[in-house]
């Protein structure tokens, strides 16, 4: 019987806090057709032309708050990850990343070197989008039909509103929160607005009140909806009143329109409005990273303060929680049981 595997894949982080290894990240990363969809032109023109002259630098100092001894936030997380779910489940796994090292290629060498042929791999982003889930399916494709032609590998979908995920996820916050909070805010990555449209291939999203139904027929593959549909579970979950809860989109990079409302602006103006005391959380990374230790912990916070904001309570992911390991590992184990099904 063939021999099957893990390989949890993340995003991915530079090498290190050098300005070179930024820029290198940078590079692979914003040249991803799925993450600046421009033509190769236009994106070259932008990425390398414009964004690689400033940013590597501004975003090395910034990495460099978050580094730890072991590495970037982000993949030293992963590993422990990868560690705790080994111990518990009886097929090897292995981590990936989408940009630089250990790249998705690397990882499913390590699964193919102790005789793996068949591999569950796992997109670590709770919701859908095309710079991330998709990137990752693509990316692994391509390796798989250029490197491994022999194995087969099935991907875990997007889990967002999964009940072992809503679980883990509200006991998580609920832990965390403080006693006394005005608003607990979801800030989630954003996407440029395009990028929606883009994947709806039912063309019925129209950004609006849409993705708040309870169903359409885009919400597969609607980054938006898988947002709002995590929150609302969540906070159903938490017996948190809708008033007392924001959602609001971070992160973002460009000129484009980004998905609104935008995460440093809210911050800006919800203590005019009363709320002094803020439990803030990012349900759209799993792990702690450069965006939410260093742009919400450090930036956002100070931004909240800055307008008349009083108590900040940042909530961190889920990162190496015993609670988030069990459901890697039934999501994980889920997958491997499609291999015997066919
Ligand atoms: C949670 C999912 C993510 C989506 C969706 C996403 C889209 C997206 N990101 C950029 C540009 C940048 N993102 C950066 C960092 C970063 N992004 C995610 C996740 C998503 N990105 C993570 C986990 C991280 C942190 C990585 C780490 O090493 O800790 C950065 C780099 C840092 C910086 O310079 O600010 C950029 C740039 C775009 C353009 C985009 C969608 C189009
Ligand atoms: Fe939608
Ligand atoms: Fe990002």
């Amino acid at each position: 019987m063939a021999k099957k595997g893990i390989l949890l894949v993340n995003l991915g982080s530079p090498r290190s806090t050098a300005v070179k290894d930024v820029r290198e990240y940078l590079d692979e990363f914003l040249m991803d057709e799925r993450v600046i969809d421009y033509r190769w032109i236009f994106r070259a023109l932008l990425v390398q032309g414009i964004i690689l002259n400033t940013r590597p630098a501004k975003s090395a100092e910034a990495y460099k708050t978050v580094w730890t001894d072991k590495g970037s936030p982000l993949i030293v997380i992963t590993e422990k990850v990868q560690e705790k779910l080994q111990k518990i489940v009886d097929v090897p796994v292995e981590i990936g990343m989408r940009y630089a090292q250990p790249s998705i290629e690397t990882g499913i060498q390590k699964l193919v070197d102790q005789g793996v042929s068949e591999i569950v791999l796992f997109p670590l982003y709770p919701q859908y989008a095309m710079s991330t889930t998709e990137s990752v399916i693509e990316k692994a494709e391509e390796v798989r039909k250029k490197k491994f032609p022999g194995i087969k590998i099935n991907y875990i979908q997007p889990f967002y509103n999964r009940d072992i995920y809503i679980n883990c996820l509200a006991e998580s916050i609920k832990e965390k929160l403080p006693e006394n909070f005005d608003a607990l805010q979801f800030s989630y990555h954003g996407v440029p607005e395009r990028h929606i449209f883009k994947t709806d291939p039912t063309k019925t999203c129209n950004l609006n009140d849409c993705c708040s139904r309870e169903t359409n027929p885009s919400h597969q593959f609607c980054y938006r909806h898988q947002c709002f549909d995590t929150t609302k579970k969540v906070i159903e979950k938490l017996g948190l009143p809708r008033e007392k809860t924001i959602v609001s989109f971070q992160s973002r990079l460009g000129k484009d329109k980004w998905m609104e409302p935008y995460t440093d602006e809210t911050l800006e103006t919800i203590p005019a409005k009363g709320v002094k005391n803020l439990a803030i959380v990012c349900p759209a990374f799993v792990s702690d990273c450069l965006e939410t230790l260093e742009e919400i912990s450090v930036e956002g916070k100070e931004q909240f303060q800055h307008a008349g904001g009083e108590q900040f309570h940042y909530i961190p992911c889920l990162n190496d929680e015993d609670r988030w390991i069990e459901v890697v590992k039934e999501l994980c184990e889920e997958k491997l049981k499609e291999f015997y099904l066919v």
